[in-house]
């Protein structure tokens, strides 16, 4: 008999479904998750929300097989130290996206027309019509930040409003955005010209604090900024900085604890909920019953899907799959972050043919700080089909005597980039770019890549740019591709050379192409 506990409010179809297959479920909203944890040390599977999935709750639970987040974002569980201790984590994707994307509305009507303050006013004997003077949505430019699962239901929603619709999504492709009448636009541009502007992305190093004073600038006066995201991905401070001035409604559904007490963001609030998105009867149903679901077909047909820290054969030597991960990491820094790609293509040489699945999701979390290193392979395919990516694997030509390499290449509407790479002496290395061959360069680090007409002098003005910005040039490779007359300097350097420097450096040398990457 299997053992799961659920320590939180969860629809009961979980429950009754896991029951009906003879499952031992114990489900808990009131008692903490430590003190359930040691009282329930049989447990082989974790039913969560919201709630956090340490370390010390996963060692307590010695038999623990598998944990089920009941929703979409698992930044509360710590997957690495789960995949270290043989444990799947799994999400259920979609299942509550609708909740959220109604949310959306119901805050952007309620701030449009002083929904909570005029019921406020009315009650008390108030009659302040020309106070709560309203706008209306009809006709506004939506700006959605992320075209995912709720993302994309928040376009559907929208077109009772006849509203234009702008998406902003790094791995969504044209066609994509337009299948869901959205036109795909830069953040800038999106922050320029929406009326009202949603975010749906998840929060990680990539996107934490991503509204910022910056983009915050750029809003018209009298738009609307929606997070039913995550608290981290907005800067709190500008907001307050920029509010008056820009008469910036705001709208918030998360916060940096799910818990009560007084909440830091009020003053610059004009709706604010406690995590309410997927809080509909309907949502905590079809996560709890997919939950639920996922278990079974977990633990009786090996079904693991949805697992976001998948592990890998025992014979493949993990560094490979580092390697594709950075090819794909540079070759996306080159197209350039904000231009979505179209299509991949990869060859996987020698022995690394037979593992060719395991290099689909480092790809994938190259193209997006948002998938899982660890996903499942499938789960990658999926990944690529619904964002519009074209996915090519190319039978290797094993003629070419590559022994154990990959190439890569990435294609978006303008611009073609392709990278090989292999693994020597146990280091990580690139051996070509595009027609620039013998690159042998150790993908580790903060580069500075730049391409340019080849000429006397230009390396010496990117060296001095580095030397005039207190940068120190750790390693140098500068090949050169004879039949364009092109060189490429690659760079790696002692810290990230700054945006400024980058555009300054590109125009001073007239690069083709100018860009930094992390690759640490
Ligand atoms: N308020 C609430 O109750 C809920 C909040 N959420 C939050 O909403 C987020 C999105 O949920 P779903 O749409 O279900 O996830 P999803 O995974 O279906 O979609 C996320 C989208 O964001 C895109 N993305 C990732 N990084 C990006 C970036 N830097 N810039 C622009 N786009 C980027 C991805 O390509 C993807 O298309 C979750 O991660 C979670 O944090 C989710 C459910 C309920
Ligand atoms: O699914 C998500 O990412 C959510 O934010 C929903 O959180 P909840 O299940 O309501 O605690």
């Amino acid at each position: 008999m299997k053992h799961v506990l659920i320590p939180t409010k969860l629809d009961k179809v979980a429950k009754d479904i896991l029951t009906a297959k003879g499952y031992a479920v114990v489900q808990d909203a009131e008692t903490d998750m430590a003190t359930l944890a040691q009282q329930h040390p049989e447990t082989e599977a974790l039913i969560v929300r919201s709630e956090k999935v340490t370390p010390a709750i996963i060692d307590a639970l010695p038999n623990l097989r598998t944990v089920v987040r009941a929703g979409a974002g698992y930044n509360t569980i710590d997957i690495k130290y789960a995949r270290r201790k043989n444990v799947d984590v799994m999400n259920t994707p979609g299942a509550n996206a609708n909740g959220v994307a109604e949310e959306v509305f119901a805050m952007a009507l309620a701030a449009y027309r002083h929904v909570v303050p005029a019921d406020v006013d009315t009650r008390k004997g108030g009659w302040e019509k020309k106070k709560f003077m309203g706008r209306e949505l009809t006709g506004k430019t939506l700006g959605i930040v992320g075209l995912g699962n709720i993302g994309q239901l928040v376009a559907k929603h929208s077109y009772g409003f006849d509203m234009k619709l702008l998406a902003y999504d790094p791995v969504v492709s044209e066609s994509k955005a337009q299948e869901y009448g959205a036109k795909l636009v830069g953040l800038e541009q999106l922050f320029s010209e929406a009326d009202i502007i949603t975010l749906h992305i998840p929060e990680n190093d990539e996107t934490r604090g991503m509204v910022n004073k910056r983009l915050l600038s750029l809003v018209k006066k009298g738009a609307m900024l929606i997070n039913c995201a995550r608290a981290g991905i907005v800067n709190e401070d500008d907001i307050r900085a920029i509010k008056a001035e820009k008469e910036l409604l705001f709208c918030t559904d998360v916060f940096p604890a799910d818990e009560a007490g007084p909440k830091p963001v009020a003053d610059i609030a004009d709706v604010m909920l406690p995590h309410l998105g997927a809080n509909t009867k309907e949502a905590n149903f079809t996560a709890a019953k997919r939950a639920a679901e996922q278990i079974v077909a977990y633990f009786e047909s090996g079904v693991n899907t949805y697992v976001v820290n998948k592990g890998i054969p025992d014979d493949l030597n993990e560094n490979y799959q580092q390697l594709a991960y950075r090819l794909a990491l540079i070759a996306r820094s080159y197209i350039g972050r904000g231009t979505p790609v179209r299509q991949i293509r990869c060859s996987f040489y020698g022995e690394l043919s037979k593992f060719s699945k395991w290099f689909y999701s480092p790809i994938c979390a190259a193209l997006s700080e948002h998938f899982e290193f660890q996903q499942d392979p499938e789960e990658a395919l999926r990944y690529l089909q619904e964002k519009g990516i074209g996915f090519e694997l190319r039978n290797a030509d094993e003629s070419k005597r590559y022994g154990n390499s990959m190439t890569i290449d990435l294609e978006s509407g303008a611009k073609v980039v392709s990278l090989r790479g292999t693994i020597t002496e146990n280091n990580l290395m690139v051996s070509r770019l595009n027609d620039f061959d013998h690159v042998y360069f150790v993908p580790r680090g903060n580069a500075f890549i730049v391409e340019y007409c080849d000429r006397p002098g230009v390396l010496s003005m990117i060296t001095r740019a580095c030397g005039d910005a207190d940068i120190n040039i750790e390693d140098i490779h500068a090949p050169r591709d004879s039949e364009a007359k092109h060189a490429i300097a690659i760079l790696k350097t002692s810290k990230p050379v700054p945006p400024e420097m980058v555009e300054a450096v590109g125009k001073e040398v007239n690069a083709k192409v100018a860009f930094t990457v992390n690759l640490s």
